[in-house]
């Protein structure tokens, strides 16, 4: 497993990053910023008050103070406070020049006010130092720094930032274009009504289209087709000339129609790996090459082909493709990120490090969550994906350990 991240790691940083400008408007969440995003001016812009009551001068030494006027957010006190003077403010108003501090409403006491009840003089309870409930200019940010940095994933906090620098566009790693096709003679159209004996419903592409749009990829729906050397040579052809990525499910074990190799090698692609240590999954294939289209230059481009049975195709994109285009997009960390959880029955190992899908119980006053595994493994049951939240990272079995118990601790990755 290690061997074969690291293969498709290495191959994620040798295709070529591509770049584009977009706006900052809701298209660009979970894009990855490709340069720095720098303020445009300091945060906040002047002083500001952090609470409700009155801007003083802290050392005036005056016991009664005069309410001269109001500072509210977005209506600006314009005069200048002198000893003995005060201003009522509200939190995020301008604190007014010679203002040296804000005492909140509560430690005061009005001593004087009009026939409105308009506060005319107050006294402070308690003494107030300089600087006190103020906003420095730039004490957030500075004009200048950077408030995005490349390779940060844009989630609404970072969309709320460059929304408040007034950014209006910024550059971005261009989303890698990946194909999904599904390969089979036995696979029937999802609007099939009557299923013929031994045919069965193309799972597999939608399931496999739905994940990576859920990880933020609109992955090309590239269809069916048949178990055929030619029609699978035709139809990877005729994809490659469109995706930097394609994922196939089918065609890669060791049956007389397993023909996926044989035609990965014939269009010049090298397989750097087709039978990976792993469960489910174990004839995972990838391979690469450099495919010129039109006449332009040859770029590199990935098949990864993945097994036909539906559990081995989900977890594999799990384990490769979503970390995959999730490189191509800019990710620092692309890789999904692991914890450790507790096992809330015995499980049997097997011969190969195994992937098996559970959910979690809530943490409640429990140290370590608790994974419960959504039924039968094998890799042919759909039914074992619903409801996954991780995958546990099972060790192969050794001699005298060949089951984890009930609240042992296991690595699992969280989906
Ligand atoms: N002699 C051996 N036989 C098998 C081996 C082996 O090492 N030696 N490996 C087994 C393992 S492990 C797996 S996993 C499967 C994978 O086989 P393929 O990738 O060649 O996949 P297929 O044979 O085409 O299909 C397997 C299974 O999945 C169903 N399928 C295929 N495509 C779809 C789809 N789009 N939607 C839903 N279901 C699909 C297909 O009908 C088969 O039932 O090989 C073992 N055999
Ligand atoms: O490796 Mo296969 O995916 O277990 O059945």
């Amino acid at each position: 497993m290690e061997e074969a991240e690291e293969i498709l790691t290495n191959l994620g940083k040798q295709m070529c990053h591509k770049f584009e400008v977009v706006d900052v408007d809701l298209n660009l969440l979970g894009k990855v910023a490709g340069e720095n995003a720098i303020s445009t001016e300091n945060m906040p812009r002047t002083r500001v008050s952090t609470k409700d009551g009155y801007a003083v001068v802290a050392h005036d030494g005056a016991k009664i103070k005069a309410v001269i006027g109001v500072s509210l957010a977005g209506s600006v006190y314009n005069g200048v406070l002198q000893p003995g003077q005060c201003v009522r403010i509200s939190t995020g108003g301008v604190v007014p020049e010679g203002a040296s501090a804000v005492v909140m409403v509560e430690h005061t006491i009005c001593t004087k006010s009009n026939d409105e009840g308009e506060e005319l003089e107050i006294q402070i309870k308690d003494h107030v130092s300089d600087g006190t409930n103020i906003r420095e200019p730039g004490s957030e940010t500075r004009k200048g720094e950077t408030i995005v940095r490349t390779g940060t994933k844009i989630g609404s906090a970072e969309f709320g930032i460059l929304n408040a620098f007034g950014i209006k566009n910024i550059m971005v790693y261009k989303r890698p274009i990946v194909t999904v096709i599904s390969t089979g003679n036995e696979l029937v159209n999802l609007d099939c009504e009557e299923v013929p004996v031994g045919m069965i419903r193309d799972s597999n592409g939608p399931q496999l289209v739905a994940l990576f749009k859920e990880y933020g990829i609109d992955a090309i729906a590239g269809g069916r087709v048949s178990d055929d050397f030619e029609c699978i040579k035709e139809k990877l052809s005729q994809s490659l000339k469109q995706s930097d990525v394609i994922v196939t499910s089918g065609g890669v074990s060791m049956g007389e129609k397993d023909n996926l190799k044989e035609v990965l090698l014939s269009l010049g692609m090298t397989i750097h790996f087709g039978r990976v240590m792993m469960k489910p999954g174990l004839p995972c294939t990838v391979a690469s090459g450099q495919i010129q289209i039109d006449g332009a230059l040859p770029t590199l481009k990935i098949v990864l082909a993945l097994p036909g049975n539906p559990a081995s195709a989900w977890v594999c994109s799990q384990l490769f493709a979503i970390p995959l285009v999730r490189t191509l997009s800019g990710y620092v960390k692309p890789r999904h990120t692991q914890m450790r959880v507790r096992l809330a029955e015995d499980i049997k190992l097997g011969d190969r490090p195994e992937y098996v899908r559970a959910y979690l119980e809530d943490l409640g006053n429990k140290q370590c969550p608790v994974a419960h595994i959504t039924g039968n493994q094998i890799s042919s049951n759909i039914g074992s994906l619903v409801g996954a939240e991780v995958l546990l990272m099972l060790p192969v079995k050794l001699d005298g350990k060949e089951y984890m118990s009930k609240d042992e601790t296991v690595k699992a990755m969280v989906l």
